[in-house]
């Protein structure tokens, strides 16, 4: 199901601040990547070039076909689809709404019969799977900032994307909810996926990510093995402005 991501030469400048500095990046089919850094370092941003909120200079390849060129909503409907770091969901809509949005948004297709009681019976088995069907018509505001994250990522998992790009899923969690979304990640969303995982927790990098990039002004500082790239006291230092024993 998941789809290889290549990007070269990314650069992205706003006024004389580089936000993204000549970036390469490959990730293979099905794996995840975690992205690291420094507040500033540039991991928002590379999320936003390629979903393609921002323009920026350099290629980004789905599957080996170029989308640079391609509108937010294109990109999309190829499969590529991202969570934000505060989520983002319609306020007047019932969470089944928000689910039905997402789905109609980037003309997901649903295997066999495609009547809608047959795709809400779809849209409220993936609300279970994130623990959320007992919240199916409310209201987002009705929804915990712990549950409005789950809503985000059964979305993103409705839609069938091939390629999730998760801007700090543990944004304001706490210690057991960032445990318990680590584990639906495993479990369900990441499974089969491409994901790129920007994240600020060394745990959730270590369990989650098969390869992890550090990034510092826009510039890769460190590739490799989770394990291996935070051995380096350098790099957690840099992670977190301090030296520690993470
Ligand atoms: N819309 C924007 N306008 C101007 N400058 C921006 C904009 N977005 C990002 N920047 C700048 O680009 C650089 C990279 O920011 P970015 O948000 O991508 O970093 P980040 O690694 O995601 O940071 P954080 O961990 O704090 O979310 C920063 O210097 C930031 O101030």
């Amino acid at each position: 199901m998941g789809a290889s991501l290549d990007i070269t030469g990314l650069t992205l400048r706003f006024g004389g601040v580089t936000a993204l500095d000549g970036l390469d990046l490959s990730v293979a089919s099905g794996t995840v990547l975690g992205v690291a850094g420094p507040n500033g370092s540039g991991k928002s941003s590379l999320i936003n070039v390629l979903t393609g909120h921002y323009q920026a200079n350099g290629k980004i390849a789905l599957d080996g076909q170029p989308i640079e060129h391609l509108a937010t909503s294109e990109r999309a409907r190829l499969g590529l689809v991202r969570t934000f770091q505060t989520p983002r969901v319609y306020r007047r809509m019932s969470v089944i709404d928000n689910m039905r949005v997402a789905v109609h948004a980037t003309q997901a297709i649903f295997r066999g019969r495609s009547d809608r009681r047959h795709r809400d019976g779809r849209l409220r088995d993936d609300l279970a799977i994130f623990g959320l069907s007992h919240r199916a018509d409310a209201l987002p505001d009705a929804l915990t900032p712990y549950e409005l994250r789950l809503l985000e990522l059964a979305r993103a998992h409705a839609t069938g994307a091939t390629v999730v790009l998760l801007d700090e899923p543990s944004a304001g969690a706490s210690e057991d909810e960032a445990h318990r979304l680590s584990r639906i990640l495993i479990e369900h969303l990441m499974p089969g996926r491409t994901v790129l995982l920007v994240e600020h927790r060394l745990d959730m990098l270590r369990a989650l990510c098969a390869d992890l990039v550090v990034l510092r002004a826009g510039r890769k500082i460190a590739f490799g093995s989770p394990s291996a790239v935070l051995d380096s006291r350098e790099i957690r230092t840099c992670l977190m402005g301090e030296p520690v024993d993470a």
